[in-house]
């Protein structure tokens, strides 16, 4: 078997096992793929700084996020149609980011269902909300997310419409795949894959089969989207949704200072600042980018975490210099599910926390809490902010 030393290594492996239209599923962002470029290349931009001769005996990378100890602060994202990429994907997930002591974020939009993943495991996890019409699915969802003891809602607000994806509309994207001419040319190539899914205790979405007629037919994402999700949620739905719920909420997709105070305003407990991995507004600026001007606004008054383009531990690392106190990773651990299942995913962490861990001594730095801008070179334009009316 390949040494697997970095993400990229995952990524190939996942590439070549997984089908086309799930690979390009995970890999696409909207339209020219502008922002979900520039969520990598600006990380490669910031520098760091070297320092020496500082004892770096007893380093840790464990903190804390929403109050949860953490063996790294990285978490899991929600990610639609994980189980597409491995067989009962979510399970695997979330069993591996038990194991390792990381929280998982379980979407919406999963193939596993709330259900299964709890029995599957015993931390507990968070919950990821996509805000339908139907307020009393969405209700019914957030009652099965307190039965599940999820200890964080993660209330997504950059998908209310889903942002064109080209590859996805070509490949008629569709949970399980309609097997025409070319699924079925490009499954026969992928008899790994299948043969794992037969396996499967769920190959279409598990929180919604039942929800609305045909809803197992998801032949087109982006109609369906469009017909269920419910376009009119605003700041006074947010607020009434966080009161619903009675742990942890963290409102996910937040990539401006003024939404940013908004979220303060409606009581979270927490932000993420993110641009949905690229795949939401093409032309938005990559979250890292605007993290310094969200920290000024409302550093102090809420925790801020951050997501969309992380591919190593070294980008772990300059979000949380900037001020974020926590990370997600989407892609990064769905190339290695999608690898190799579990133990992909694990490999995935080891290979961020290893990165993690080398770099801090490397910078001088023994926990997360010394984190700090002083080890970071940061182009000029990252502080901007946009020009206030
Ligand atoms: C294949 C895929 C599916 C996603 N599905 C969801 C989802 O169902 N809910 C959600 O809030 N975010 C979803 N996201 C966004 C991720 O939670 C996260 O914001 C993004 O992946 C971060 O960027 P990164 O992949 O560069 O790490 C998805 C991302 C990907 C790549
Ligand atoms: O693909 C996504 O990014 C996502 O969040 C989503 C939205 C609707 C259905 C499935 C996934």
């Amino acid at each position: 078997m390949a040494v697997i030393t970095n993400i990229g290594d995952l990524k190939k492996i996942h590439e070549r096992r997984v089908p086309r239209m799930f690979y390009d599923y995970a890999e696409s962002g909207s339209w020219t793929e502008q922002t979900f470029r520039e969520n990598t290349t600006d990380f490669d931009q910031i520098r760091l700084r070297q320092r020496v001769a500082v004892d770096m005996t007893g380093r840790s990378t464990s903190s804390t996020m929403v109050g949860q100890d953490v063996a790294m602060p990285v978490a899991l994202a929600p990610v639609g149609l994980t189980g597409m990429q491995h067989a009962d994907g979510e399970i695997k997930a979330a069993r591996a980011a038990e194991k390792f002591g990381v929280p998982y974020t379980l979407s919406t939009m999963s193939i596993n269902s709330i259900e299964d993943v709890a029995e599957a495991t015993t931390a507990p996890f968070w919950f990821q909300l996509y805000t339908m019409k139907d307020e009393d699915y969405v209700d019914r969802l957030i009652a099965r997310a307190n039965a599940a003891k999820c200890s964080a809602l993660v209330i997504t607000l950059d998908l209310q419409i889903l942002g064109q994806r080209h590859k996805d509309l070509k490949n008629g994207l569709s949970a399980p795949p309609k097997l025409t001419a070319k699924t079925i040319a490009n499954l026969a190539t992928k008899w790994g894959w299948g043969i794992e899914m037969l396996s499967a205790k769920r190959r279409n979405f598990g929180n919604i089969v039942g929800h609305v007629e045909g809803i197992s037919d998801t032949s087109s994402l982006s109609s369906w989207t469009a017909e269920q999700f419910d376009p009119a949620l605003d700041w006074s739905k947010v607020a009434k949704l966080i009161e619903k719920w009675d742990g942890k909420t963290i409102l996910k997709g937040i990539l401006d200072a003024e939404d940013a105070k908004m979220a303060v305003k409606v009581g979270a407990d927490a932000i993420v600042v993110s641009n949905h991995g690229g795949r939401q507004l093409d032309g938005a600026l990559s979250s890292i980018r605007v993290l310094p001007s969200i920290m000024q606004a409302v550093g102090g008054e809420i925790e801020v975490m951050l997501d969309s383009g992380i591919r190593s531990g070294q980008d772990v690392l300059k979000a949380i210099a900037l001020g974020a106190s926590g990370t997600m990773i989407g892609r990064a651990y769905i190339y290695g599910l999608g690898a190799m299942g579990q133990q992909g995913v694990t490999m995935a962490l080891d290979v961020i926390r290893k990165e993690l861990d080398t770099t801090m001594a490397l910078c001088g730095r023994r926990t997360i809490d010394e984190l700090d801008r002083d080890i970071l070179l940061v182009p000029e334009g990252f502080e901007g902010v946009w020009q206030q009316n």
